[in-house]
């Protein structure tokens, strides 16, 4: 039998189980990944906001890192919420001394609630050291604008600022369209440092059931990219697989509720997403 697909989770752990390491791993269980993780920081969370966080130190980062890097086959990664630039550099050494490929950057920056999930000064440390190692960065509207300190206002600056994620050496970004103004459809754009672009559309869900879609988004792209998938494929089952967790909420919590991770494999799930090149 061919041995498992490998794939690790660089993050902060949600005690709240929408997102964070509890949704990536939730989500690789349900693409059919063996889940490893590296936890940089545990935050007391729950659907109504972040109470506190409580970083990991640079060693612990280190040492979980070495734990994987010597004894498991990574076939993707993904990287959440880093938190301090200490972690960044840590990650982004351990990303090149185990020379992991299908690196899938979320650059996480502001939970829900509001709370900081990355510090300030260490926005500058994301950008130096970690995106040049990704395969795909994937921002949401306003990170990208941060990454590139340019607004998004339309289709021309969105192409813009994605090619300005692009010259920081990320091969390519996937700008999520969760924040975006549409009452119809998601956008989420797609450009590679080829100057190939496209659009992965899905009908926009009227819910406030959306705790963790960044991080089950990314979680289930970084499955696919494990899993041997093209680029385009991973993106629509990403897409997917989001819709699906959106469109089959779980009501848990009395504030932004997690996803449903099991939908996409439980529900009848239509065929909803189109990719337009
Ligand atoms: N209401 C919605 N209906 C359909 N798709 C959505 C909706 N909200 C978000 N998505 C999709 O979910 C994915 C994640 O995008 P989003 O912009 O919400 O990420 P995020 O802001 O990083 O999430 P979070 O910070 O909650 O983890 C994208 O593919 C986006 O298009
Ligand atoms: C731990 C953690 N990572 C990421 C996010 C972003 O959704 C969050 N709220 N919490």
């Amino acid at each position: 039998m061919e041995m498992m697909k490998q794939v690790l989770t660089i993050a902060g752990s949600d005690s709240g189980g929408g997102a964070g390491i509890q949704a990536d791993i939730k989500t690789f269980q349900e693409l059919g990944v063996y889940s490893t993780s590296v936890i940089t920081a545990v935050t007391a969370q729950n659907t109504q906001g972040v109470t506190d966080i409580y970083p990991m130190a640079r060693n612990a980062v280190e040492k979980q890192l070495d734990a994987i890097g010597t004894d498991f086959q990574i076939a993707a990664l993904k990287t959440g919420m880093l938190f301090q630039a200490d972690i960044i550099e840590a990650t982004a050494q351990g990303i090149k001394k185990y020379d992991w490929q299908n690196v899938v950057v979320d650059p996480v920056m502001i939970a829900k609630g509001g709370a900081s999930l990355l510090q300030k000064e260490a926005v500058s440390a994301l950008i130096k050291h970690l995106l040049p190692l990704a395969t795909i960065v994937t921002p949401n509207i306003p990170e990208a604008e941060v990454l590139s300190g340019l607004e998004i206002h339309d289709s021309i600056s969105r192409l813009r600022v994605a090619e300005r994620i692009i010259a920081t050496g990320a091969k390519a970004v996937v700008i999520k369209d969760g924040h975006g103004t549409n009452r119809f459809f998601t956008e989420d754009f797609y450009l590679d440092y080829l100057g190939d672009s496209m659009i992965i559309r899905s009908p926009r869900i009227v819910t406030n059931q959306t705790h963790g879609t960044g991080c089950t988004f990314s979680a289930a792209l970084t499955a696919e990219l494990a899993k041997g998938k093209k680029m385009g494929e991973a993106l629509y089952t990403a897409k997917q697989f989001i819709y699906a967790a959106l469109a089959h909420p779980l009501h848990i919590g009395s504030g932004h509720g997690p996803t449903n991770h099991a939908a996409y494999n439980k529900a009848a799930v239509k065929e909803v997403v189109q990719l337009v090149k």
